[in-house]
């Protein structure tokens, strides 16, 4: 029976920030962070080995077994600890107990703030809430907000079953007001997948319209290749400008809300291209996302 490798590397920030404290379910908070944390690792343990794999010709040799046996042990765990159902399940209850409710409450929030929906005309906001554990996070807003909730897995006959990034882009293309990516970027394991997930949101959403985007604090706080500004500069390049933003000294959790805007000159790209080291030290992580 294969083992899974078990270095001394450090757990992957995005691993690390899902919204998992709760304090007053039933779930222990440290049992539900281990949950979480594993899941990231594993399934990002689980790309890399499916890539690997990908590259290699076929039967080629003895290492591509050993491949083989690792991911069908990490799959294997995967399954034992109920899959991405018990992870979802581990941030229902962090959603509740860690942020007071979902991130939803800030972006109704600054929605107010923008003066709807007093500004708007007859329509309501089309919203897509992409990892969506909740059919109901705007149900108080039902009168102004038509919500679309969708995840790789749905929890309710009422969330979509969709992977944001297999979206079809011209069927979408400027169809949506606003489109919500909470703490899923983060989930999203390779950075260039990052990068095509908030380019994806940009050409859907209609000109002048919005992204609201939360990250766990430390992606920006302490990472290496990450910080609010760099943030910024690659959502300016993406040509959306910064609206909003929120997030406090030892919180848990960023948000941004950009609007899509029309540049009048391209901006380099290069920047965001690869990763930079931004800040040094050892206690940093390696979060990143790349255009
Ligand atoms: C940590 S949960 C966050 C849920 C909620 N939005 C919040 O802020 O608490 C991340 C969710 O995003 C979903 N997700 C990740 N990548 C996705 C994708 N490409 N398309 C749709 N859903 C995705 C996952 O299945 C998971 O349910």
């Amino acid at each position: 029976m294969a083992k899974i490798r078990r270095t001394k590397r450090k757990t992957p920030v995005t691993r690390l920030a899902a919204p998992a404290s709760p304090s007053c379910s039933s779930s222990k908070p440290a049992a539900t962070r281990k949950v979480i944390r594993r899941f990231h690792v594993l399934s990002k343990r689980q790309i890399q080995l499916r890539k690997l794999l990908s590259s290699r010709r076929e039967g080629l040799s003895s290492d591509a077994l050993k491949v083989k046996e690792e991911l069908a042990a990490i799959e294997q765990e995967i399954d034992d600890m109920g899959g991405l159902e018990a992870y979802q399940k581990m941030s229902v209850i962090g959603q509740g107990n860690d942020r007071g409710g979902g991130s939803e409450k800030v972006l109704i929030g600054w929605l107010h703030e923008l003066n709807y929906p007093k500004r708007m005309e007859a329509e309501k906001l089309r919203v897509l809430e992409v990892g969506a554990l909740k059919p109901d996070n705007y149900a108080s807003c039902s009168t102004w907000i038509d919500v679309t909730p969708i995840d790789l897995h749905s929890r309710h006959p009422a969330i979509q079953e969709q992977n944001f990034l297999l979206m079809d882009e011209e069927e979408h293309h400027e169809q949506w007001d606003l489109i919500s990516l909470s703490l899923v970027v983060n989930f999203v394991p390779e950075p260039k997948d990052r990068g095509r997930m908030l380019q994806l949101a940009h050409a859907m959403l209609k000109p002048g319209q919005y992204v609201f985007l939360a990250l766990p604090l430390s992606c920006v706080m302490n990472s290496r290749y990450c910080t609010p500004d760099h943030i910024e500069g690659l959502m300016n390049v993406l040509s959306f400008k910064q609206i909003k933003t929120r997030w406090r000294e030892g919180g848990k959790m960023a948000y941004w809300l950009f609007q899509k805007i029309t540049p009048v000159v391209p901006l380099d790209a290069t920047l965001y291209q690869k990763k930079t080291v931004l800040r040094t030290g050892n206690d940093r992580n390696n979060f990143s996302i790349l255009l």
